[in-house]
């Protein structure tokens, strides 16, 4: 190559890594000071499922487009209820839980929700038969209510509308409502759809004479578009979670027949999610899961990862400690072909009474919450 040749190809090299140079650095600098740009991308990516979805010629008002931006496609869900096996000829797949120890209420969820809402010809008999219009998943934080939801969403194949008040809630005059009235048409032409409101107790809480006129203004415009639902052959549901029932007005508790308490799991329960969370981890040969299932009574299905996490931990930390060389550093080369030794009952022990390192155990005790009291009060609403 002559010398002239090799100083074009250099300098067109420079010249590309300058504007791919420039190109970052100027992306950088928009995301860091207009970070409604990339709030923009996400829900541009989010109108992406709806059009996956099927729905790529709607016409969409403002309203309906801002709600749409809250949709998510099914196959955007990792969650999954427990394994079905799909027969394809002689193809058998296995799909692996998610959820552990919710049984009872996957099949009540299954057989009152999804069956009407993906199949509504077998429903169609009788007035009786049908999807209710709202249901509501009740219990003590990080026992699965949002697990529960994405499954249900991705088992349905529905449309998802994940909707939070803050979508909702708009200072100016009668925006809130006609965005409550978009949210309702949206899931009009997008039926089958499940309308989700996490924390239904703060957006549709008791109403107080303190409340916001805007807000007071919206409850009303929700229940009369879902009173609409009531009256009518729409395939949709709204799903609310909460962990505090008795906050709900009452009048959209009577508008959420259906209610499943989803308690701290039992001794049953717990041994199902442990062995859901421990499946991949190598055990101990003596590793008991029901001695571990007996010793974290009180725990919820998100305490319990995070006990297996922090037990996984010890081995790693185990490691770490003896493979250190005399620099305090690990040695890359120290990693090839490493295994860490399997789990014990004693990880989780130390972990959680006495690790002398660490005094706040990394599982806080929660109060076992007065979920039959919940539902004391949610029997009398009947
Ligand atoms: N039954 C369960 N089986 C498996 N994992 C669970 C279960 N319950 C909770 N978890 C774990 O806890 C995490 C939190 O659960 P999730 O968000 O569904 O709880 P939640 O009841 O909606 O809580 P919150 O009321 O705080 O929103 C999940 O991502 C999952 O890792």
């Amino acid at each position: 190559m002559s010398y002239n040749t090799k100083r074009v190809a250099v300098e067109v090299a420079l010249f590309l890594a300058g504007q791919a140079a420039l190109y970052y650095t100027l992306k950088w600098a928009l995301d860091e000071f207009l970070p409604e740009r990339k709030q923009q991308e996400v829900k541009a990516k989010q109108l992406e499922a709806l059009k996956r979805l099927g729905h790529a010629e709607l016409e969409l008002d403002e309203h309906e487009r801002t709600v749409a931006n809250e949709v998510i496609h099914p196959d955007d869900i990792s969650v999954k209820f427990s394994g079905v096996w799909y027969c394809y000829l002689i193809h058998l797949v296995a799909h692996r839980a998610d959820i552990g120890g919710l049984d009872a209420i996957v099949a009540s969820l299954r057989e009152s929700i999804i069956y009407p809402l993906v199949y509504p010809n077998l429903f169609s008999s009788s007035s009786l038969l049908g999807s209710p219009k709202g249901v509501l998943l009740f219990g003590p934080p990080g026992c699965g209510k949002t697990m529960l939801a994405k499954a249900l969403a991705k088992e349905s194949g529905a449309t998802f509308i994940n909707i939070s008040a803050s979508v909702l809630t708009n200072k100016w005059f009668g925006e809130s409502n006609k965005l409550v009235a978009g949210l309702f048409k949206l899931a009009r032409k997008t039926q089958p759809c499940i309308i989700f409101i996490d924390e239904i107790d703060s957006f549709l809480r008791e109403r107080s004479s303190g409340d916001h006129e805007v807000t007071g203004m919206m409850k009303a415009e929700f229940m009369t578009q879902w009173d609409g639902l009531l009256s009518s052959t729409d395939r949709i549901l709204v799903l609310g979670a909460t962990n505090r029932p008795n906050d709900i007005d009452a009048a959209i508790l009577r508008r959420m027949p259906k209610r499943y308490a989803v308690s701290l799991p039992n001794q049953e329960q717990r041994l199902n999610i442990l062995n859901l969370i421990l499946q991949e981890t190598p055990l101990a040969p003596d590793f008991s899961m029901t001695a571990l299932a007996e010793m974290s009574q009180g725990l919820s299905g998100s305490d319990l990862k995070e006990m297996c996490r922090n037990a996984a931990m010890v081995p790693v930390r185990e490691f770490v400690r003896n493979a250190k060389g005399e620099k305090g550093m690990l040695e890359v080369s120290q990693l090839e072909g490493f295994h860490l030794r399997p789990l014990t009952l004693d990880d989780f022990y130390v972990h959680n009474q006495s690790d002398a390192t660490s005094p706040l155990p990394p599982v806080l005790p929660i109060p076992p919450p007065n979920v039959n009291g919940d539902r004391a009060r949610l029997d009398e609403m009947d």
